[in-house]
């Protein structure tokens, strides 16, 4: 039975983020994963997912500045040594929160630097992290993205994911596979999901169009689940979708779940 994750960076937009941690944990999510909250002290996350019940799933290495437009810093040549404090910021926090992946988005491709060096910067980032990761037993994620919502974003296929992984040649390197994402650049996302399961770290879903909730769009969600079994995938799933009504209202999809998990 898939285990689902509420992503409380999109979900329960209408709550300040730390009540969104009770409201998933009240519509039965079990765990909780989120882009970042560094601006929280660690024993106020721990404490809330100790209140609730609640395991945290994912989140993300520090990812620069978000409110400026910044989507990741791994392939600036110019941030690296801000990667690397990252790297540690990150098992700070994952360590506290008892957090086992942490996603690493790779940025936005700066403007006049080319392709190849962009990427050589991201692998020599991911080969400094993954290890060290991996010494506090925490699995490195590297997600593609399509750049209909995120223009310029340098990962974007699982074709991306694989060339950098065999650039960087670590086995902590894992594929966050987002079906919205990947519904979007490639398609053909049952197939690639199976060829590529022993690398896959973490799901997430929305549908497509809208990234709405699963049942809103052309991805056959129903059988995503039915697959996801069948290949005994035992991570988790991040619900990370904008919700189209309230989110507690929109949890239709959820339901069978909901109740074999009480
Ligand atoms: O799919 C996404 O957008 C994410 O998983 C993320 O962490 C960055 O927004
Ligand atoms: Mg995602």
């Amino acid at each position: 039975m898939p285990r689902f994750s509420a992503n409380i960076s999109m979900l329960y937009p209408e709550l300040p983020f730390l009540d969104r941690f009770a409201a998933a944990a009240s519509d039965g999510f079990k765990a909780v994963e989120y882009v970042g909250a560094y601006d929280q002290p660690t024993a106020v996350l721990v404490d809330l997912l100790q209140e609730h019940g609640l395991t945290q799933a994912l989140f993300n290495l520090p990812a620069g500045n978000w409110a400026a437009g910044e989507r990741g810093i791994a392939c600036h040549p110019d941030r690296v040594a801000e990667f690397r404090e990252s790297v540690d910021k990150a098992i700070e926090y994952a360590k506290a929160n008892g957090c086992t992946q942490v996603n690493c988005l790779a940025g936005i491709a700066p403007a006049g630097v080319a392709r190849a060096e962009l990427e050589s910067v991201l692998a020599e980032n991911l080969r400094y992290a993954a290890p060290r990761l991996a010494a506090e037993g925490i699995m490195l994620l590297l997600e593609p993205i399509n750049t209909r919502d995120m223009p310029g974003f340098l990962i974007n296929s699982t074709d991306d994911y694989e060339r950098i992984a065999a650039a960087v040649g670590h086995e902590n390197l894992y594929l966050q596979y987002d079906f919205y994402h990947m519904q979007i650049v490639q398609g053909d996302l049952i197939p690639t999901f199976q060829r590529l399961q022993s690398r896959i770290g973490h799901v997430q879903i929305a549908d497509h169009p809208g990234r709405h909730e699963p049942g809103t769009g052309e991805i056959n969600y129903a059988n995503i689940f039915k697959v996801l079994d069948e290949a005994g995938y035992s991570g988790w799933v991040g619900a990370e979708y904008r919700p189209k009504a309230g989110t507690s209202a929109g949890l239709g999809w959820f339901e069978t779940w909901r109740s074999a998990a009480r």
